[in-house]
């Protein structure tokens, strides 16, 4: 990947963005219809790529009467998504705007190599460009059809109906047309955005394309990276198209930004390479704080996961009845027995002697605990360390006040809260559910705190706005105990940065990339249903080593 690749798939915008570099572009002398056709084509080359025509035009003379045979003889319907069909027929579905104009240079492109097109073009007014493009299909002889009862079968839409222009919420009759075209069992390929997505938040503006895959131009918009897009988006690829990184620069300098985390910035924190002369204590020292008598499995996996991290030592407190369990399984951690209250939560933190809690390099703190151990919290968030809350250490913070309480600390603290905790400890942002972006945004700027909100694509967001977003995970993790190991690992990697001056977002996009891409090739070996929290622990080192010989290799 180059570097230019490398700067673009970081790069995240909303539609008043991208309208805006798409404008500065045109100023410069690019001519609307010469972009149009650049990106066309590129889409066309990908969607043949896809769906190779046995039959190309390339050898069989397109435009001549003998390959041009009219739609209604498309075949069948093809139920299946197979990539081989020997001659497709593609439906093109138009729009009234400039993704419609893309889809119908699409459908030039493809008639010319030999594919069977039919156009759905249910507008009546179009945008100038769109208008022509339509114009010269139909002197081609491409059929086009305006009613939705009157499309021939396909083996694949084009959906080209909506943008990022879209505006407002979709009705009928365009509404109804596309719930029909969802229930066909053809695959869909959307240009830009499935059409009815909300470019920015992702949400269904009334009813939108479910698409098998997505070809986003030019830069990530950011419905790609919320959760509630991602039914609607199928497999999303970036159509790179040169847009200037300089009318990038300009537009995004003065916005908070939202930056997509890559292999190559999740791995650029890492500790490694080690100094030649180090020892365990300058690796950092985590102290883990979790488990109950009624949890004990949670120390187990959040020690497992401080383990993947590869701090220098770790010590984990759990109550007295915990520890030779613990000691079982990592003997090379220094396990801390603490008295316990009559329902088995730690009662008080009994360090080792001449220890107190400035001596550890960081603290992560809550899996497994149960809200009896609320002094313990108490105390840790009143330390000056820097500080992962997770679990019960959230809904402790969120029973005695967590915008006060977090102000007053001076060192680090992530809060790693999955949505029910997020509004437990956030009453008064609402809505976090549909705009997790915006909710981890108020909650950092409220709290001083870095948050990161758990999720399908998990975000993270400091003090100052700026939101990092893994892009990839898997629906794997969506199980009991993968959340322990992320705090485990996130304490890891805290404890090893304490004097290395990263920033602490940086570290916690970092810990959840590396838990995603862990739960990913876990899967990938042993299915979706064979993730489970020990396992996915078992997998971070792994992980990490193909990761880095990715990068290597490139
Ligand atoms: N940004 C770029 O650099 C490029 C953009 N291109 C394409 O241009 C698209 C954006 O084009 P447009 O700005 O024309 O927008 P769209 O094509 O997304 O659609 C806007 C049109 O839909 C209408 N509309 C909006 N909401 C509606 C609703 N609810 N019901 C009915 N009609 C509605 C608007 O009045 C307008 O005519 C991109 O998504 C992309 O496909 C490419 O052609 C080239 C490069
Ligand atoms: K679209």
């Amino acid at each position: 990947m180059s570097d230019r690749q490398e700067q673009i798939s970081q790069v995240v915008v909303t539609a008043e963005q991208m309208r805006d570099i798409e404008a500065r572009i045109f100023a410069a002398g690019m001519p609307v219809v010469a972009l149009m056709e650049k990106v066309a084509g590129l889409i066309a080359r990908r969607i043949q790529n896809i769906y190779p025509n046995q039959k190309d035009a390339g050898t069989l003379g397109r435009g001549d009467t003998e390959s041009s045979f009219p739609a209604s003889q498309c075949p069948p319907l093809f139920a299946s998504s197979s990539l081989f069909f020997s001659n497709p027929c593609i439906g093109i579905l138009v729009g009234p705007g400039h993704n419609g104009g893309d889809a119908l240079v699409v459908a030039r492109e493809l008639y010319f190599r030999g594919y069977e097109i039919w156009i759905y073009s249910p507008f009546s007014q179009l945008k100038e460009l769109t208008s022509q493009h339509l114009q010269y299909a139909r002197s081609l002889g491409i059929p086009i059809y305006q009613e939705i009862e009157q499309l021939p079968n396909s083996d694949l839409l084009i959906d080209g109906l909506f943008g990022f222009g879209l505006e407002r919420n979709l009705t009928d009759p365009i509404a109804s047309a596309i719930n029909q075209l969802n229930q066909l069992s053809v695959p869909i390929l959307s240009i830009d955005l499935p059409s009815g997505l909300h470019t920015d938040t992702g949400e269904v503006l009334g009813t939108a394309i479910r698409a098998t895959h997505t070809f986003c131009l030019g830069l990530w918009k950011l419905a790609f990276l919320q959760d509630q897009a991602l039914e609607y988006v199928g497999k999303a690829e970036l159509i790179d198209f040169d847009i200037p990184l300089a009318d990038v620069e300009a537009v995004l300098s003065e916005a908070p930004r939202i930056k997509r985390i890559t292999p190559i910035t999740a791995l650029s924190t890492l500790p490694l390479p080690r100094p030649a002369i180090t020892h365990k204590y300058k690796e950092g020292h985590l102290l883990l704080i979790c488990g109950s008598r009624r949890y004990a499995g949670g120390a187990i996996l959040t020690a497992l996961g401080a383990r993947g991290s590869g701090v220098g030592m770790l010590s984990v407190a759990v109550p007295e009845s915990l520890k030779s369990l613990l000691v079982s399984h990592l003997p090379e951690a220094l396990i801390v027995g603490c008295p316990e209250t009559e329902t088995g939560a730690i009662a008080q933190l009994q360090l080792p002697t001449k220890t107190n809690l400035n001596s550890f390099s960081a603290i992560a703190c809550g899996p497994g605990l149960t809200t009896d151990a609320s002094p313990i919290v108490q105390q840790v968030i009143e330390s000056d360390v820097p500080l992962v809350l997770d679990a019960d250490a959230l809904n402790i913070l969120a029973e005695i006040a967590t915008i006060p309480t977090l102000q007053k600390r001076q060192a680090p603290t992530i809060l790693t809260p999955h949505t029910g905790e997020f509004q437990r400890l956030f009453p008064n942002i609402t809505d976090a559910k549909h705009h997790r972006i915006k909710a981890v945004q108020q909650a950092a700027a409220q709290t001083g705190a870095v948050v990161l909100l758990k999720g399908a694509r998990t975000a993270i967001a400091n003090p100052q706005n700026q939101v990092s977003i893994i892009p990839e995970s898997t629906p794997a993790l969506a199980r009991g105990g993968s959340g322990d190991v992320l705090t485990g690992l996130l304490g890891g990697l805290l404890a090893q940065a304490a004097t290395k001056h990263i920033p602490v977002e940086d570290i916690a996009a970092t810990a959840a990339w590396w838990h995603s891409q862990a739960g990913i090739l876990a899967a990938q070996e042993r299915t979706e249903l064979g993730v489970d929290a020990f396992t996915l622990a078992q997998f971070l080192i792994k992980t990490l080593k193909s990761k880095l010989q990715l990068i290597t290799y490139h």
